[in-house]
């Protein structure tokens, strides 16, 4: 759906030459809710402007639906934007119109009758939840709704594709999480492509199946959030999933409280994906003749399963609970590291 080739841009300041995307290549698939992750400076805001050519790349080529953006000229490119939705930060409303004379604005520039016009608004503010809100001004809204009128501005000439330059950023916590699920519900409802560029990792976990993660410019760790959340290779992404998971050094209360038991094993459980933690453990312990008492845990849901790390001390005869852990190992999608085995 997306294919992004070798795309570059560079900044030339009075006594410096910044490369604030260098070389990216990526896919992006149709449908998707793709993430780019980096700390400031990365380069993710000037690579999403980069994708609809508010910034000028320096080198490369993005094609969006078999379309070469990077080859269009003005008056094609000013067509093509109206399939690329895009919303901000700061929101960047219309401070003098109204609510549904801001969502009517991208219509009134494509052209749209008036008729046509104000039902599509009404269908925008259905989509978005600002019904009763049509005639207030953006300074009378709160932030939550100030981005919903972003989103429905955005959709207004159903784009294929939403771009989401740190649109959560501004909004407290309960705000972010309302304004991500109606980004979840959209793309399901219409199978929009959305990428979404934020600092953090709450963001992705949330909502997106791919994540790539953003340093100096550069894409250096890429793949499936569950895959990325588990495996971290990068230092950079280690601490994005610290974000939300802790540090490993809270894991070393686990030595504390291991030792109170000397005897069974101490075992790591990682879960990835849909295994329900709680039916498993249950599960294992009436199934087989053992004990299993849970010692510490970090269990987080994500758009696709649960992810997280479980530790518990199993005991019981030794190969009863070899039995056991073949049973997590062969049939469940849960993987199982032996920490400690007190014979
Ligand atoms: N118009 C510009 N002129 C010169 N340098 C720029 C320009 N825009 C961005 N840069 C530089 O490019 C680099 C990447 O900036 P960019 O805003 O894309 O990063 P970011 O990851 O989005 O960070 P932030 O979230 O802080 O905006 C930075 O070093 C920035 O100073």
């Amino acid at each position: 759906m997306i294919a992004i080739e070798g795309l570059s841009k560079n900044f030339t300041t009075a006594n410096n030459r910044i490369t604030a995307v260098d070389d990216l290549t990526l896919d992006i698939r149709e449908g998707d809710i793709f993430g780019v992750i980096g700390y400031s400076g990365a380069g993710k805001s000037t690579f999403v402007r980069l994708l609809n050519r508010l910034e000028e790349p320096s080198d490369g080529k993005v094609v969006i639906d078999n379309q070469e953006i990077t080859a269009l000229n003005a008056d094609d490119l000013r067509v093509t934007r109206q399939e690329i939705g895009m919303i901000f930060q700061h929101f960047n409303l219309l401070w003098s119109r109204t609510v549904k004379d801001n969502i009517a604005f991208p219509l009134e520039i494509a052209g749209v009758p008036k008729r046509e016009r104000e039902s599509r608004v009404q269908e925008l503010i259905d989509l978005v939840g600002l019904d009763g809100r049509e005639q207030a001004y953006p300074s009378q809204l709160s932030g939550g709704q100030k981005q919903r009128v972003g989103i429905a501005r955005a959709l207004a000439n159903k784009p294929k594709v939403l771009l989401c330059d740190e649109a959560t950023s501004a909004l407290d916590p309960e705000t972010t999480n309302a304004i991500l699920d109606l980004l979840v519900g959209i793309n399901k409802r219409l199978g929009l492509t959305i990428i979404i560029i934020t600092h953090e990792m709450h963001v992705i976990r949330k909502i997106c199946k791919q994540v790539a993660v953003m340093e100096a410019g550069k894409i250096v760790e890429q793949g499936d959030v569950l895959d990325v959340f588990l495996r971290p290779k990068q230092q950079v992404t280690k601490k994005f999933v610290e974000q939300v998971m802790g540090t490993d050094d809270e894991d070393d209360g686990v030595d504390d409280l291991a030792h109170t038991y000397d005897r069974g094993k101490i075992i790591r459980l990682h879960f990835v994906g849909e295994t329900a933690n709680q039916a498993l453990i249950s599960q294992v312990a009436k199934t087989f003749n053992i004990d299993i008492n849970i010692l510490q845990g970090k269990i987080t849901r994500m758009q696709h399963g649960a992810y997280g790390t479980l530790f518990v001390q199993m005991d019981g005869a030794p190969d009863e609970m070899d039995r056991a852990l073949r049973y997590i190992t062969d049939e469940t999608s849960v993987e199982v590291e032996v920490v400690r085995d007190v014979e």
